[in-house]
């Protein structure tokens, strides 16, 4: 049964007393206690100021006083930057570079775009302090990824060949970003990745990876990492590659944590999300060592302050001619189309771009398409080429697009938590933005009723335009019968092939 709907979840101690993370103040840059100075400047660049009060508060707990002692679970709304506030500190803890490159933080995200977006943050401000940064997520083949991860015997670089023994293999990244069902076949496949010289993990988007197997990705990661107290950090199977080394700045976490006097090594966990799971059984999975939790105001699901909710209704046979409608009264803003699965998504894009004259670019993006033809939309969708994304769920979580104003909910959607993630990809780092839920009559009770659960969720009733329906009541006829004929063409095709 889904969390949300279970009566009396039982909430784990530590969960039951989060701390605020509205309570912090933005802080400029000027004041961040312990900023190296190329940071500073990395943040400058990327137009940061100030950082944000999630920002100010992982800081804290890593950085400054918390020291990183415990790990750490973030509920934090969307677009509230949880992405910067782990890869801030986290690039602030890999400083002073090794000479010698290993893997000791990584990032797992559900997605490949996401994790795209995750690598670009990280790139901003690790490469310009010479750290660098990997990607796993299955855009090649595992060879041809592995390649650009690892150097294999005979390939290292400024490193005295005598030196070496055959059986090297040298990280060529400090920190990866990767999706679980490829970082699987890197752990189980790829001679030479390791994951023993772990220091930092972090799972953004935790309820939706705690909550899918993707090949026991967790498990199999934690496995990797684990070091007994006698390890030296090797560990047996393929990881050969500090044989006979003289020194090893590998050979433990030495500057994973040190609590007081007794200093000692640990995997340091980071976990976030704006709609964070608190079921036990899922988050015990985790590991979790001392977990502090931080959390934006009092109920779990928050709504971006800016945000502005509004429902639409309407009868559901004309569903499409209000979205039109609702589209033509937006102008030029760019929007996102959320609709329940991806067969809708395709049937409302297919009906969509039936309406002749429409003067609106719409595309689809949804798990139906193959990764490059998405990722190929998406980077259109970001540059501005059109105006309207329709999508389904799947696919959007974290996603940031700039300039996003609207999100249309064309379905209502069935959890509170789908909602918060929609929404969401408006209103982003302090912006304002609207989300339209087009519903019938009959729906209006159970949406008010999702709504409740949320904070900050308020909903008027929105109009559109009265002229806008009548004057394009005609051309939604058309298009209906244009759909209809495609539908028809489409089927008749497979049985004309099997006539010839
Ligand atoms: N300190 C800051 N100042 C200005 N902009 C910022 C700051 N931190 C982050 N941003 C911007 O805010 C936007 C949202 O950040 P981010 O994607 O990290 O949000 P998020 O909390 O991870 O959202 P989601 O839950 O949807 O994944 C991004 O465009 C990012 O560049």
């Amino acid at each position: 049964m889904d969390e949300e709907n279970q009566r009396s979840v039982p909430v784990l101690p530590w969960m039951r007393h989060p701390l605020d993370v509205t309570r912090c103040e933005q802080l400029s840059l000027r004041r961040v206690p312990f900023l190296d100075c190329r940071l500073k400047s990395a943040l400058e660049n990327m137009k940061i100021s100030k950082l944000f009060p999630v920002q100010v508060a992982l800081w804290q707990e890593t950085i400054g006083p918390g020291n990183f002692e415990r790990d750490l679970c973030i509920n934090s709304p969307t677009g509230s930057g949880k992405t910067l506030a782990y890869a801030l500190p986290i690039v602030r803890k890999l400083l002073p570079t090794s000479t010698v490159k290993c893997l000791r933080a990584l990032v797992v995200v559900p997605t490949r775009d996401l994790a795209l977006q995750v690598k670009q943050v990280f790139d901003a401000i690790a490469l310009p302090l010479g750290l660098r940064v990997g990607l796993a997520v299955g855009q090649s083949s595992v060879a041809d990824e592995i390649s650009s991860l690892v150097y294999l015997p005979g390939e290292e670089e400024g490193v005295d060949p005598g030196f070496l023994s055959p059986f090297w293999f040298q990280s060529k990244v400090d920190i990866l970003v990767a999706t679980p069902g490829r970082l699987v076949d890197h752990v189980n496949l790829s001679r030479g990745f390791t994951l023993k010289h772990l220091h930092y993990l972090v799972v953004d988007e935790a309820d939706r990876l705690l909550r899918e197997d993707y090949q026991s990705w967790l498990p199999t990661v934690l496995k990797s990492t684990q070091s007994s107290n006698n390890d030296d950090g090797g560990g047996g199977g393929d990881d050969v590659f500090q044989l006979g080394f003289p020194y090893s700045p590998w050979s433990r976490r030495s500057c994973g944590v040190e609590r007081g006097s007794n200093p000692h090594s640990r995997l340091a966990k980071v976990v976030l999300s704006a709609t964070l799971t608190r079921d036990p059984g899922r988050l015990v999975q985790l590991n979790l060592h001392h977990p502090l939790f931080l959390s934006a105001g009092k109920m779990r699901y928050r709504l971006p302050e800016n945000l502005e909710s509004f429902k639409l209704i309407c009868e559901r046979k004309v569903k499409p001619l209000y979205l039109v409608a609702l589209l033509k009264s937006l102008g030029e803003e760019k929007c996102i189309v959320f609709t329940r699965s991806v067969d809708s998504t395709h049937r409302l894009c297919k009906l969509l771009n039936c309406f002749g004259d429409l003067q609106i670019d719409i595309k689809e993006y949804s798990g139906r398409q193959h990764q490059r033809v998405r990722s190929k939309t998406l980077n259109e969708f970001r540059k501005g080429q059109f105006q309207v994304l329709v999508s389904s769920d799947e696919m959007t979580r974290g996603m940031d697009v700039e300039g996003v104003r609207n999100v249309i909910n064309y379905d209502v959607p069935k959890y509170i938590k789908t909602y918060v993630h929609r929404a969401g990809r408006t209103a982003r780092a302090g912006q304002t933005g609207r989300c339209f839920t087009l519903m019938s009559n009959d729906e209006v009770g159970r949406f008010k009723r999702l709504m409740k659960k949320a904070e900050a969720s308020a909903c008027l009733e929105h109009n559109v335009p009265s002229h806008l329906i009548e004057e394009l009541h005609s051309t939604y006829q058309l298009a209906l019968s244009k759909l209809k004929e495609i539908i028809l063409e489409s089927r008749r095709k497979p049985k004309d092939k099997s006539c010839q």
